[in-house]
């Protein structure tokens, strides 16, 4: 984008006999690779800079600005037969659009046979399309080569999301800047919040997925609890039916529409999620399931994390009778089993060069403010906070505190020890929910959220019930 200054011709309103000269701003897209490549010696516009699609608080278009002083003149004639081994010293700036098959902007072999260049940099200036590309990094992407101080040579990727590729766990907020699809008309404006910097893949939405599977077996709880048998079923049992599956997909509306809304996922993705997140409860066998979910490319690191969460809230209402007689040990091998395929399948895709990982770039490229990029919705955090709490269970529910707990279950004081518990741990899980860790060390962020979420189920199903019912039969001794 080039800003000037143009005058006009208007009369001075103190003096209407004399005309004066004002000043006018004058804005310029430089949409081709040869408006913007400017020649030694020709007039450069007072401002150019790099534009990016999204605005600032002010309602600027966000960019940057170049700012180029040079006295250089010329280097050698045009004419002379070496020339195009350093033609880049033709310009005071030039922008071209970079591709993968041109990894330098010149070479130093150059020197060695001028007159038979390997690369010659005039030849990128052939007036192609440079608009509508992602504006360039300065410190990545901007190329100063020693000892050619006129030429700065800024470049942007070829390597576009195909429209396709929404199937395939491109989140809206990046993939709408990031496209051919739009050609040389104008993409939407995405408006980004503080919550739609999301890292992992966008398909299925993990938000809708966990919102499903989670209120899905509440609702299903909640009815075979008040339902009994098939025949014996009142018109209140059936109201309440109405009631809750209304309520359940009124939450999943919510939560698809705001997630759609913030442009953090596509229709499409948020629907997937609330199917997957239906599907993914039990019973599907254990160790099968993150198997399952490695067919689901955009999914993969996420998913043994997301079966593990709906897995570990469905065990506990469905089949509460496994989830309390498994060892400890269970748990931990289920642990450390999914850790290690997890990490191991990384692993194994990384050597071959695929990285599950790619939509962490996407996210810091195309958020429009750093801070809203959190290491917490990272695979690999989520990965780990899920394992933490299948871990704190079994710890949990192996523990004497748990034992003991479970005495008063079976004894009179059963209410007041519920609501005591459901209070508590409220209360317990706010302390929790605001310790943040630390994330500029990564390894310490993933084993600290590992211990916060492991602490979580034992302060729940260990600690909070073991203090209140070790408090309520001191009470009941004082009574007797
Ligand atoms: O895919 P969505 O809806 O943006 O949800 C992403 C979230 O999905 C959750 O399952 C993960 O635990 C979070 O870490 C992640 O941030």
């Amino acid at each position: 984008m080039a800003h000037d200054m143009a005058f006009e011709m208007t009369r001075a309103p103190w003096s209407p006999e004399q005309q004066i000269e004002r000043p006018r701003l004058t804005k310029q897209v430089l949409d081709t690779e040869d408006q913007a490549a400017f020649r030694l010696q020709s007039k450069m516009p007072r401002y150019i800079y790099f534009a990016a699609n999204s605005k600032n608080k002010w309602g600027h278009q966000r960019g940057y600005r170049i700012q180029i002083t040079s006295f250089a003149g010329d280097h050698v004639p045009e004419a002379s037969s070496m020339e195009r081994a350093i033609s880049w010293a033709r310009y005071q700036l030039a922008v071209t659009r970079r591709k993968e098959e041109e990894p330098t902007s010149t070479s130093i072999y150059n020197q060695n046979d001028p007159w038979m260049p390997t690369v010659t940099f005039a030849d990128f200036i052939n007036n192609e399309t440079i608009t509508r590309r992602s504006p360039p990094a300065p410190a990545s992407t901007t190329r100063t080569t020693p000892g050619h101080p006129l030429s700065l040579l800024l470049t942007s990727s070829t390597t576009r999301p195909s429209p396709m590729r929404i199937l395939f766990g491109e989140r809206p907020y990046w993939w709408v800047l990031d496209t051919d699809y739009y050609g040389n008309n104008s993409a939407p404006e995405i408006q980004q919040f503080p919550l739609t910097c999301e890292t992992g893949p966008g398909s299925p939405s993990g938000h809708a997925m966990g919102a499903a599977g989670v209120y899905y077996v509440m609702v299903t709880a909640l009815l075979s609890a008040a339902g009994g048998e098939k025949q014996s079923r009142t018109l209140r049992y059936w109201l309440l039916w109405t009631v809750l599956w209304i309520g359940f997909w009124a939450v999943q509306v919510c939560v698809c529409m705001s997630r759609v809304f913030i442009a953090a996922h596509f229709p499409h993705q948020v629907i997937a999620g609330v199917f997957s997140g239906e599907w993914i409860r039990p019973p599907i066998p254990f160790p099968a399931a993150p198997l399952c979910w490695t067919a689901v490319p955009a999914a993969l690191t996420n998913a043994p994390a997301l079966f593990l969460a709906g897995m570990a809230v469905a065990k506990t209402f469905q089949h509460i009778r496994f989830i309390y007689r498994a060892s400890f040990h269970r748990y931990l091998g289920i642990t450390l089993f999914l850790f290690s395929f997890t990490l191991g399948f990384y692993l194994l895709l990384w050597t071959f060069g695929v990285d599950l990982l790619w939509t962490l770039e996407k996210a810091q490229k195309w958020c429009s403010r750093p801070e809203w990029v959190h290491i917490d919705t990272t695979p690999f955090a989520s990965l780990l906070r899920n394992l933490g709490i299948l871990f704190g269970l079994g710890l949990a529910l192996n523990s004497h505190m748990y034992q003991e707990s479970s005495r008063l279950k079976q004894g009179q004081q059963l209410l007041p020890f519920r609501l005591g518990c459901i209070a508590a741990s409220l209360l317990t899980l706010h302390i929790f929910d605001a310790f943040k860790p630390p994330s500029h060390t990564q390894l310490l962020f993933y084993a600290l959220s590992f211990c916060k979420s492991a602490a979580v189920p034992l302060a729940a199903v260990g600690l909070i019930p073991y203090c209140l019912s070790q408090l309520l039969g001191t009470q009941d001794k004082k009574a007797a």
